[in-house]
């Protein structure tokens, strides 16, 4: 029986990206896990980490049938060496050289998903590259006009243990952009697409037959009728009128201060809130750790971790690797899920 092929790309030189990938030797996925990166920096991490890591070097040719649990790597040379916790723009383009590879092979057939270990936006910028997140990156470079962070997670006092738990989902209407922008980039064509795309990609990826999602307003108290904001009135509820008419299932626009309650939360398949910080602090306080982020709607399979490269741990062996394990086994199941489809 083949097992799908996954992508990781090892993120950051600097960060824990390299040593977390590492560090899935050993565990059983039902995949071929091909680390992209380095061979020697994931090596080097491996060993000052303390993990006990045999890599293989990718065979391209080889079937998806034979073999068994060693991880492969993808060798790209790093551009100058990389100091643990130490960002070097001197790598930028290495890090963008990871997602091309990944990104190439995805289009073409030859890994059916990958996952993203973290990099650091702030470096690549410093590089002279303007670059926003791997959201943005990926939408651009595969020409998609629009896509959707959503960030998920598994709640509930096991969660983490049991793998058990009811799955909270925030999708985002607007990523990484400056809160004063946000206003500005939430118009009714955006938000109508943004909501379809998020429909459509959790009846396809998550089998749900027809989402129940819950969209924040923007403003305190979702406008207070117009006298805090006039956006609920004039973008987002014709928005939610015009799909229901439609067929989606949508509840809102709410306050968002009070959306986050079982009330609210129990029959919800997915929640939009409208910027970055307005949704992804609740969902981070309430799975970080075993959370994962997916980019819906791109022509490919790409599932992340939900945390950033921890400069201050890199190099330590300390970062827990749960959210990688989860980015992981998501991007395995969404790439079975689409082979039976
Ligand atoms: N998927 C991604 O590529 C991704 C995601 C989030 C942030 N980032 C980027 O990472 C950089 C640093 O961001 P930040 O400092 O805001 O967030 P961060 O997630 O790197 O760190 C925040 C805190 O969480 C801790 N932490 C993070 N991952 C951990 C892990 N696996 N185990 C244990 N503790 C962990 C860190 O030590 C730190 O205290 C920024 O450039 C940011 O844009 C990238
Ligand atoms: N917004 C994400 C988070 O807070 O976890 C993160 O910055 C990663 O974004 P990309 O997947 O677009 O790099």
């Amino acid at each position: 029986m083949s097992r799908p092929r996954i992508a990781l790309t090892t993120g950051e030189p600097a960060g824990i990206g390299p040593e977390l990938c590492a560090a899935l030797a050993g565990r059983r996925f039902d995949a071929r896990l091909v680390l992209i990166g380095d061979a020697g920096l994931i090596a080097e991490r491996a060993r000052v980490c303390g993990i006990d890591l045999a890599l293989r070097p990718y065979d391209a040719s080889r079937p998806d049938t034979e073999g068994a649990d060693e991880l492969e790597v993808l060798h790209v040379p790093l551009a100058a060496p990389a100091v643990a916790g130490r960002v070097d723009p001197a790598n930028a383009r290495y890090v963008l050289a990871l997602l091309d590879r990944a990104r190439d092979g995805c289009m073409r057939g030859e890994f059916a998903a990958m996952v993203t270990a973290p990099l650091h936006k702030g470096v690549i910028n410093d590089a002279g590259i303007a670059f926003t997140g791997h959201t943005e990156y990926l939408a651009d470079t595969t020409g998609t006009p629009q896509v959707v962070m959503m960030l998920a997670g598994r709640t509930g006092a096991d969660a983490r243990t049991t793998a058990d738990g009811p799955w909270l989902r925030v999708a985002l209407a607007t990523t990484h952009l400056p809160l004063s922008a946000v206003p500005a980039a939430i118009n009714r064509e955006s938000l109508a697409r943004t909501l379809r795309i998020l429909d459509h990609d959790l009846r396809a990826h998550f089998g749900i037959a027809r989402p129940h999602i819950v969209v924040a307003g923007l403003n305190p108290h979702a406008g207070e009728g117009g006298h805090m904001g006039r956006e609920e009135l004039d973008v987002i509820a014709p928005v939610l009128d015009a799909l229901r008419a439609d067929g989606l299932d949508l509840e809102g626009p709410l306050p968002a201060d009070t959306l986050f309650v079982p009330r609210h939360l129990d029959g919800a398949d997915a929640v939009l809130a409208m910027f970055h910080d307005q949704g992804l602090p609740v969902l981070k306080y309430a799975t970080f750790g075993h959370g994962i982020n997916i980019t819906l709607g791109l022509p490919l399979i790409r599932t992340s971790v939900d945390h950033g490269t921890a400069l201050d741990l890199a190099g330590t062996g300390r970062a827990d690797t749960g959210s990688l394990i989860e980015a992981v086994d998501a991007a395995i199941s969404m790439a079975r899920a689409r082979r039976t489809h």
